[in-house]
C-alpha cells in the first residue's frame, strides 16, 4: 500500500469526483480551483452523455493527472482499468456492476482500490476482495448519477461502523452544503462530491464552504 490507513483516512476528507460533462467551465480550471480551495483527493469519472472517449479521454486524464501531481493530490480513475494502468494512476474506483475486484487487485498491485457499497454484505465482501476504502451511497437524492440504488442515508455508515468496520469510508450522493456534518457524524472519514463543486460558478469558494462544515 502506498499510504497507511491513517494517511488515507485524512486524504479522503474532501474527495472531488469529476468528468468534463459535470463542469460549467474548462475541467482543468475547475480542478485547479478546487485544489486551491482545498480538496484532498480526486477521481476522474468521464462517463455519460457527451463524455470523452478514446484518445480524447486519455488526453484529458493526463492533463488532470498532471495538475493533481503538481499539487500532491491522489489521482484515481473511475471504472476504466486499462486507463488507470496506462497512465499509472494512483488507483481505481469500481462499483458493484464493474470489473471483478479480485482481477482488478491482481492487475493494479499496490495501487489504491476503492469500491462502492450499499450495505453491510457488500462492504464485507469488498474488504475481503482487497478494497482500501469504501464509497458508501447514495447518501441523498442526486440527479448527477441516473442509475443509483435506493437512498438509505447516512444510517448505512452507522451500521458499518457498528459492525466494527474500521476501513476508510467516504459517503457519496447528493451531498451539498449543509449535509456534510450528518455524513461525518455517521462515521465517514470524508465525503465524495461531484455537483457541489463542479456545478458551482466558483469551485474554490464552494470547496472552502464544504471544508468549513467539517470543522
Ligand atoms: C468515491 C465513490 N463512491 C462511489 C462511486 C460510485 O461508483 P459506481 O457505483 O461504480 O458508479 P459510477 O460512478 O461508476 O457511475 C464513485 N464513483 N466514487
Ligand atoms: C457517482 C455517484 N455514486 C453514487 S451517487 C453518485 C453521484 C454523486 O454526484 P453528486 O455529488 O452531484 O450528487
Ligand atoms: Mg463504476
Amino acid at each position: 500500500m502506498r499510504y497507511s490507513e491513517e494517511e488515507l483516512r485524512k486524504k479522503l476528507q474532501l474527495y472531488f469526483v469529476m468528468g468534463s460533462n459535470n463542469c460549467l467551465k474548462d475541467p482543468e480550471i475547475v480542478l485547479q480551483e478546487a485544489i486551491e480551495g482545498g480538496i484532498t483527493f480526486f477521481q476522474f469519472r468521464e462517463k455519460g452523455t457527451h463524455a470523452k472517449k478514446g484518445s480524447e479521454k486519455i488526453k484529458l486524464a493526463k492533463k488532470l493527472q498532471a495538475i493533481c501531481k503538481q499539487n500532491g493530490i491522489p489521482f484515481i480513475v473511475n471504472d476504466d482499468l486499462e486507463l488507470a494502468l496506462e497512465i499509472d494512476a494512483d488507483g481505481i474506483h469500481i462499483g458493484q456492476e464493474d470489473e471483478d475486484p479480485l482481477k482488478v487487485r491482481k492487475m493494479i498491485g499496490d495501487k489504491l482500490l476503492g469500491i462502492s457499497v450499499h450495505n453491510l454484505n457488500e462492504a464485507n465482501q469488498a474488504l475481503a476482495q482487497g478494497a482500501n476504502y469504501l464509497g458508501v451511497g447514495p447518501m441523498y437524492e442526486t440527479t448527477t448519477k441516473k442509475d443509483i440504488r435506493e437512498v438509505k442515508g447516512p444510517e448505512v455508515i452507522v451500521e458499518l461502523r457498528e459492525n466494527n468496520l474500521t476501513v476508510p469510508i467516504v459517503g457519496i450522493g447528493g451531498i451539498q452544503k449543509g449535509l456534510i456534518k450528518s455524513v461525518i457524524e455517521a462515521g465517514a472519514d470524508g465525503v465524495a462530491v461531484i455537483s457541489a463543486i463542479s456545478n458551482s460558478e466558483n469551485p474554490r469558494e464552494a470547496v472552502k464552504d464544504l471544508l468549513e462544515e467539517m470543522k
